[in-house]
């Protein structure tokens, strides 16, 4: 369907800096958005232009992108440890803990402050929109837009309707994520959406492989590698995703769908319960604390 005069958007904020939201800003301002990015932890803010300096610098010295558009995409990303800046802002990508308390909380507090016409988007792995939607005061203007990562490389994007989501929303974000680079995929608003449906449980699948003692974890990658021509293993791919987030998603598939077979792997739980959480901290099912990963199992 086309809409006419779709919702300008040129200032983008961005509320969570962990790996989802430092590369998200870092995609907004490559692409000429600028970025406003918050986070609770003001140390995750430092933390994440760090590594979108870093991240932009590895694509301009392999000539992805030019060094003048690299300094350029920096400048253009503002770091803001309140909500002054929201008044800004023509849309708000929350990319926070997936934890739907969380989230709810950070939409009762922003969106008093946004201009009323300012779409919101959410960057939840699996939670539903709909549901998202309506603990705010613009569900016709609130949508699903779920990043892949690394979101510098991934192509992929899912948008994600909410029931009350307007048609005018959903092709204002349809046009900037293409203008991201990015493809969008639309996905009906269900536990997991489409990705995370087909991709966690088969994560889930290689924990309890690990978990009965069908293999190690380095015959699970292994196998999964070379077996599958999977990039990363199943379990590397776990820790790069972070183990939290991998358990949120099962849970939510598996009180969503009320199916025994999205049960989390009891010892997904047990790392989670450790905070043994994947690469972000350096220990998962792999210990990254050395020159090299070493299996933990
Ligand atoms: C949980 C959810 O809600 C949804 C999800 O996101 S699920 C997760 C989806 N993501 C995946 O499945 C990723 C699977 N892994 C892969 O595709 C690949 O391993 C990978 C693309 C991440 C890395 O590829 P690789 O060839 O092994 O790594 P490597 O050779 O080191 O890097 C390839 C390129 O990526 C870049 N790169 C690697 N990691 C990066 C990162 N975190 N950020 C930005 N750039 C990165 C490198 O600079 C390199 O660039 P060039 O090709 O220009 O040299
Ligand atoms: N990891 C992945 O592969 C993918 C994740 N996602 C989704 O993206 C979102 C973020 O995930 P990810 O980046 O991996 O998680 P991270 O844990 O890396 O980052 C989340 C960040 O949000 C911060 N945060 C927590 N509460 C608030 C708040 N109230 N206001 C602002 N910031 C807050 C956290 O701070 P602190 O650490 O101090 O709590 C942390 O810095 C989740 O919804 C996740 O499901 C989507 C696609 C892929």
């Amino acid at each position: 369907m086309s809409v006419d005069n779709l919702p300008e958007i040129n200032t983008i904020g961005v509320i969570g800096a962990g790996q989802m939201g430092n590369g998200i800003a870092h995609v907004c301002a490559l692409a000429g958005y600028d970025v406003y990015l918050t986070d609770i932890n003001e140390e995750a803010l430092s933390k994440a232009l760090n590594t979108i300096d870093g991240n932009l610098a590895r694509q301009a010295a392999r000539n992805v992108i030019s060094e003048e558009d690299h300094v350029a995409a920096l400048k253009r990303i503002k770091t803001a440890s309140n909500y002054d800046f929201l008044d800004k802002v023509d849309l708000v990508i929350e990319a926070a803990t997936e934890n739907e308390q969380v989230k709810r909380k950070i939409f009762a507090e922003v969106c008093p402050k946004l201009n009323p016409e300012a779409i919101v988007a959410t960057n939840t792995s699996s939670i539903s929109v709909t549901r998202l939607a309506s603990t705010t005061d613009r569900p016709e203007r609130f949508i699903g837009m779920h990043f892949m990562n690394p979101v510098p490389l991934m192509k992929l994007v899912e948008l994600i309707r909410g029931i009350a989501t307007e048609e005018r929303t959903f092709q204002a974000i349809r046009e900037l994520t293409v203008r991201l680079g990015k493809t969008p995929t639309p996905a009906e608003d269900f536990p997991a959406f489409i990705v995370n449906r087909i991709l966690l449980p088969m994560i889930n699948e290689a924990v309890y492989t690990l978990y009965e003692g069908v293999g190690t974890v380095e015959a699970i990658d292994t196998a999964m590698k070379l077996g599958a021509n999977h990039p990363m293993g199943p379990l590397e791919l776990a820790d790069f995703i972070g183990l939290d987030v991998c358990l949120a998603v099962m849970q939510v598939l598996y009180d969503g769908l009320a199916d025994s077979k999205y049960r989390p792997c009891p010892l997904l739980v047990k790392y989670v319960e450790a905070g043994w959480l994947g690469k972000k901290v350096q220990r998962g099912f792999y210990d990254y604390r050395g020159e090299v990963p070493v299996p933990t199992r």
